[in-house]
């Protein structure tokens, strides 16, 4: 099978090579990995954050394994060719509409969670994230210069009744898998969006009567995921709340470091990325966490490649090197990103 590494920019492509150096001890032979760039590092090379050789191969392959984008170099340049474009468009073009970020506290690691210990332990939740519409897809937008001579930035809050029903319905199915509760986070009491959002939501539960479903406002969310997020098991939501919110969770567990995403397209095809950025903060100096992307190439492994024993046996390798004392800086140690690849290595 055929993995494409879209390492990227900044620590990118630090945390993709050791999770491709685990996929590769895991795997042997049975995975072909294709590299190409994307992001900043595209467009220094090829004059554009997604060349279609890169979108190509991105296509061709079973599943994406991606770094993270964004190169401070590039700030000043047109929208349609900052790095950041490029993450956007390969979910627009491979259609991966649905995000899924689960957070999960390795009980090794409730020292380094931001919550008390007690609240963190009880951290096991999913955040499914609208991700191909809403705000950061919707036009018009644009800055451009109102009647009174003043610049005037503007976006376009959007989804249709469709969109909202196949993430709900991604949202339900997550939830009976699991613990059976789904909470929908919106902004109703003022948006329009989320007013659909929530009568959407709310007709979709109709097939899913197993499933306890309840509403939250995403202010009360950001409160309540510090509070008491033992209360949550499936969280669905858009695009930009969830985006936020996800952010959030992982320091509940720790640190931005440990939270794996996946991208999928309704036929199970998937994009699979650490929920960060690229830090240009921590770039080339050996001290980004790996561990979120190598919990992403597990949940390669379980979504897109049907290799679920593998999965496993990556989750549990991070549990062990985790007991066994790797910690990189986010999470209070001082072990490079290499010594962290090599301590999951090491257990498996
Ligand atoms: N999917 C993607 O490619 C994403 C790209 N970005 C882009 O990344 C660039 C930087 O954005 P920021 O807002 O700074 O967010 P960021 O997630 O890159 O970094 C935020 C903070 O977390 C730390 N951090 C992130 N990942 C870490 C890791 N694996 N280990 C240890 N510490 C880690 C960073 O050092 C920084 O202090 C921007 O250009 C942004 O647009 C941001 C989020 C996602
Ligand atoms: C470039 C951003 C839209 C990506 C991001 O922050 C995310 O998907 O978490
Ligand atoms: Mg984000």
């Amino acid at each position: 099978m055929l993995v494409a590494v879209l390492p990227g920019d900044g620590i990118g492509p630090e945390v993709t090579a050791e999770a491709v150096r685990v996929l590769k001890a895991i795997c042997g032979d049975t995975l072909i990995f294709e590299e190409a760039p994307v992001g900043g590092a595209a467009y220094k090379v090829a004059g554009h954050p997604l060349p279609p050789e890169t979108l190509d191969v991105a296509k061709r392959a079973d599943a994406i394994l991606f770094g993270a984008v964004g190169d401070p170099d590039c700030d000043r340049l047109e929208r349609a060719l900052r790095p950041e474009q490029a993450i956007l468009g390969l979910r627009k073009e491979l259609g991966l509409f649905a995000n899924l970020r689960p957070a999960k506290l390795f009980p090794e690691l409730v020292d380094a969670s931001a919550l008390r210990p007690e609240v963190a332990r009880a951290i096991d939740l999913v955040i499914v994230r609208e991700l191909t519409g809403d705000v950061y897809f919707g036009t018009p937008r644009g800055i451009r210069i109102t009647e009174a001579g003043l610049r005037e930035g503007y976006d376009t809050m959007r989804y249709d009744e469709a969109e909202v029903a196949r993430i709900a319905k991604v949202g339900f199915e997550t939830a009976r898998a699991r613990r059976g509760k789904l909470c929908s986070i919106d902004k109703a009491n003022v948006l329009e969006t989320s007013q659909l959002w929530r009568d959407v939501v709310i007709e979709t539960a109709a097939a899913y009567p197993d499933v306890e479903l309840s509403h939250m406002y995403v202010d009360n969310a950001a409160m309540q995921l510090v509070r008491n997020p033992g209360q949550f098991d499936v969280i669905v939501t858009g695009n930009l709340f969830g985006d936020i919110l996800s952010d959030q969770a992982s320091m509940c567990v720790g640190s931005i470091g440990m939270l794996p995403s996946a991208s999928l397209d309704s036929a199970g095809k998937g994009l699979y990325e650490p929920i960060h950025g690229s830090a240009p903060d921590i770039a080339g100096q050996g001290k980004a966490n790996p561990l979120a992307t190598i919990l992403s190439a597990a949940m390669m492994l379980r979504y897109s490649l049907r290799r679920p024993a593998e999965a496993d046996r990556i989750e549990a390798a991070v549990a062990k090197a985790l007991a066994a004392g790797a910690r990189s800086p986010d999470l209070g140690g001082a072990m490079t990103t290499r010594g962290m690849g090599e301590a999951v290595l090491t257990e498996l």
